[in-house]
């Protein structure tokens, strides 16, 4: 990677992993991904480094359902094993994707690796008597109800397109990692942090412990932007902008804002809680930790136009 642009850590939105009609497969995540990676290469062809940090709600979801249903046969794995193995899938993929994208667009090998990231979050963490992140796959009212019952789930309708498992979601405290990101971030792509990385909690003589919640990838990539001192923090995700009033006829989408307009808009309620709140909420973090940082939620298709100041929402100090 020579002649940088800038340092850039990019979150991956649900749709850059998952077909629209939602199919659950690996291999129908696997498609997704291969065209995604096109559009990430064509970032790093551009020459920005970068690291990518994903979601993993409906993966996470999917492999601790499989696995309690298979119980009677073999042992359930807890909540944080599964975190792990969605890191590993989905890195896996993004791998294979990232390496056939580089070959046809960059015409070079750069390496590429999952790092399987371990975030510790704090125990007193108030999400977790209150949670609020949807994962695995949609049910009915009428499901969802005896998911509650039979199973002890907590269930929540999730935008108006079914009801979803909740899960505690603590706020990121510190990438366990980190010291080895630093040192592989010049001469490697890293996907990091997946899933917001598998939330640990540390004991008291620094004994690290999993917990059973799921941290938001926007949030994590924020942290971890922070951390390596990026330039850009790229939230890509299904909207080519962020919009006021959103889904309504007085729907205006926003070009450039400072932190304070955006926490203004964050005041007046704009921002789904779940969806676009914690995009917006890590953006406004990303520009107050230091000057000159730039947040940019935008489309994985608009990503480069973006952070060339074409389009895209951008918030700045
Ligand atoms: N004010 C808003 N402006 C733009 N999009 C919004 C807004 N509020 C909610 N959204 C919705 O939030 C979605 C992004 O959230 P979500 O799909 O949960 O994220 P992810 O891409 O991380 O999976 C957008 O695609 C859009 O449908
Ligand atoms: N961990 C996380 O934020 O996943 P989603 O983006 O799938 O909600």
């Amino acid at each position: 990677m020579n002649m940088c642009k800038g340092k850039i850590v990019i979150a991956l939105g649900g749709n850059a992993l998952q077909s629209e009609k939602n199919e659950a497969t690996a291999e129908a995540q696997l498609a997704v991904v291969k065209k995604t990676c096109e559009y990430i290469v064509g970032i790093v062809q551009e020459d920005y480094e970068i690291a990518i940090v994903h979601g993993n709600g409906p993966q996470v979801g999917r492999i601790v359902l499989a696995s309690e249903i298979a119980s009677n046969i073999t042992p359930a794995m807890p909540f944080d094993v599964c975190g792990a193995m969605s890191q590993g899938y989905i890195g896996y993929h993004i791998q294979q994707g990232m390496k056939a994208a580089l070959k046809k667009i960059v015409g070079r090998e750069i390496p590429v690796i999952t790092v399987v990231t371990q975030m510790v979050v704090s125990q007193d963490d108030p999400a977790f008597s209150n949670p609020s992140k949807p994962i695995g796959p949609f049910y009915s009212a009428e499901e969802a109800r005896l998911l509650e019952k039979e199973k002890g789930y907590v269930m929540k309708e999730d935008a108006g397109r079914g009801f979803r498992r909740v899960v505690p979601s603590p706020k990121p405290v510190r990438i366990v990692e980190l010291d080895t990101i630093k040192r592989l971030w010049d001469s490697t792509i890293m996907i990091t942090a997946g899933g917001g990385g598998i939330p640990v909690i540390e004991k008291p003589d620094g004994a690290l412990e999993g917990v059973a919640a799921v941290i938001d990838k926007d949030f994590a990539a924020e942290l971890l932007a922070e951390e390596v001192e990026a330039d850009a923090l790229v939230v890509l995700t299904a909207v080519e902008k962020v919009s006021l009033h959103y889904n309504t006829p007085d729907q205006r989408e926003l070009d450039r804002i400072t932190a304070a307009e955006a926490e203004a808009y964050i005041a007046e309620g704009h921002f789904a809680p779940g969806s676009m709140l914690p995009k917006v909420q890590a953006a406004v973090k990303f520009a107050k930790a230091k000057p000159g940082n730039k947040a940019i939620i935008t489309s994985l298709f608009k990503a480069i136009d973006a952070l060339e100041g074409k389009t895209g929402t951008v918030i700045t100090q």
